[in-house]
C-alpha cells in the first residue's frame, strides 16, 4: 500500500512498471481508486450537475515527458486540495516501463495496438503477445469501465503527446476519423484555449488510443501534440501553462461555447496521403530537423524506397510525423493539405 500524500503518483507508477494491485486512497472530497499502475480514477464525492467525464492520458509514448508532468501535477494538486475539481476523471500513464527507459516504447509502439490490434497474431513472432499488447488491452478495459460508470454523460478523452520533431505549428491535435459525424465546434474552442490551433483531420480508422475512445465510446477524443519531446526537467513549463490550466478548468466543470467558431482562427489540414514503410531501404529525403508542417512542392522528392522516388503529387503538401525508423508496414510519414470544414462542423 502506498501513501500518495507522501509519494507522488508518477513515482509509484514508475516503481511498478507493468502491474500494481488496486487500492483506494482515503480523501475527504473524492473517492480515489488506483486501478493499476498508472491508472487513477478520481470521483468527486459531491456529484456534479455538469454531466461530463474526462480521460487524460499521457506516456502512451514514454519519452514524451511534458504531458506526464502536467498530469502528475494536476493529480498532486487535487490530492493536496490545492485545486478542487467537480468532474470525474481517469488519469492514465500509458506505458510506465517506457518512461523508465526514456524511450517511445519498450518492444512495440502502443499507439498502434488499440481497437483490438493488441490481440492480432504477430506475423514476426508466431503470435507472441508482448507486454505492450497486454497493457493496451487493459487500458481499453479501464477506459470502458470509466465511461460506463457515467451512463449518458458527455465523454472526452485527451491523449497527450509531444512530437519527435519541431513543428511549424508548435501545438496541434489529431482529430480521429468520425465516420461522417460532424467536427465539434466546442472542441475546436477548448483546444484553442490549450494553445492548439492546428488540426489534422483523419479520414480513416486508426489503431490509436484516441480513435479507440472516439469509435468505441462516442467520446470527443484527440491525440494532442503539445510541443517537442524532451527529457524530464527540460520542458519549459511556461509553454504548457495554458494547456494545463484548460485541463483543470474542464475538471472544474467549465463548458466552452463553440458557437463563434471561425475557421480563420485555425489551420485545418487533412491527410492527402499516408506513406507506409514497405522495406528497410525506406529513407527520407529531407533533413532530420525539417519541422512538421514544412511545405513541399509538386515533384519534390520526399522519400526513396527500393530505388523508387516518392514525390509530392499535389501542388503543395506538408509533412507530418516523418519517421523512417518505424516497423515495416507502419506509417512513416503523412502528407497533409488544407481543408475547408465550414459546412462540416456543429
Ligand atoms: O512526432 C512523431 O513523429 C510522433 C508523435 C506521436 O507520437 N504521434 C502520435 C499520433 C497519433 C495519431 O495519429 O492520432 C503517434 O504517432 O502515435
Ligand atoms: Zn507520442
Amino acid at each position: 500500500m502506498y501513501d500518495l500524500f507522501k509519494t507522488d503518483f508518477l513515482t509509484v507508477t514508475r516503481e511498478n512498471e507493468w502491474h500494481l494491485e488496486p487500492f483506494e486512497v482515503e480523501h475527504s472530497d473524492y473517492n480515489i481508486s488506483v486501478w493499476d499502475s498508472g491508472v487513477m480514477h478520481i470521483e468527486p464525492k459531491q456529484v456534479s450537475e455538469v454531466e461530463r467525464c474526462y480521460v487524460f492520458s499521457s506516456a502512451v509514448h514514454g519519452n514524451e515527458t511534458a504531458p506526464i508532468e502536467i498530469c502528475n501535477e494536476i493529480i498532486t494538486q487535487v490530492l493536496s486540495k490545492k485545486i478542487r475539481i467537480t468532474q470525474p476523471a481517469l488519469f492514465i500513464f500509458g506505458n510506465p516501463a517506457s518512461i523508465n527507459i526514456g524511450q517511445r516504447f519498450v518492444e512495440e509502439n502502443m499507439n498502434r495496438l488499440f481497437s483490438g490490434h493488441h490481440s492480432k497474431p504477430k506475423t514476426d513472432s508466431n503470435g507472441f503477445r508482448n507486454k505492450e499488447c497486454e497493457r493496451a488491452a487493459k487500458l481499453e478495459e479501464y477506459v470502458t469501465r470509466f465511461f460506463e460508470s457515467y451512463p449518458g454523460w458527455h465523454r472526452t478523452h485527451y491523449d497527450l503527446h509531444t512530437a519527435i520533431r519541431d513543428s511549424a505549428h508548435e501545438k496541434f491535435a489529431v482529430y480521429p476519423f468520425l465516420h461522417g459525424k460532424k467536427w465539434s465546434k466546442e472542441q475546436f474552442e477548448i483546444l484553442r484555449a490549450m494553445g492548439v490551433t492546428t488540426f489534422l483531420l483523419m479520414e480513416k480508422p486508426a489503431t490509436t488510443f484516441s480513435y479507440y475512445s472516439a469509435r468505441e465510446h462516442g467520446a470527443e477524443a484527440f491525440t494532442v501534440e503539445l510541443g517537442k519531446v524532451r527529457p524530464f526537467g527540460q520542458n519549459d513549463q511556461s509553454k504548457f501553462a495554458a494547456a494545463k490550466q484548460t485541463l483543470i478548468e474542464l475538471l472544474q466543470g467549465k463548458v466552452f461555447d463553440g458557437s463563434q467558431f471561425d475557421q480563420a482562427n485555425y489551420q485545418i489540414m487533412t491527410v492527402f496521403r499516408e506513406i507506409n514503410k514497405k522495406d528497410d531501404s525506406f529513407e527520407l529525403c529531407f533533413s532530420d530537423d525539417a519541422a512538421n508542417f514544412t511545405l513541399y512542392k509538386k515533384g519534390d522528392v520526399i522519400a526513396k524506397e527500393n530505388g523508387q522516388d516518392i514525390v509530392v503529387e499535389a501542388e503543395e503538401e506538408a509533412i507530418v510525423f516523418p519517421n523512417a525508423n518505424v516497423a515495416i508496414g507502419q506509417r512513416a510519414l503523412l502528407m497533409v493539405v488544407p481543408k475547408d470544414i465550414t459546412n462540416d462542423v456543429e
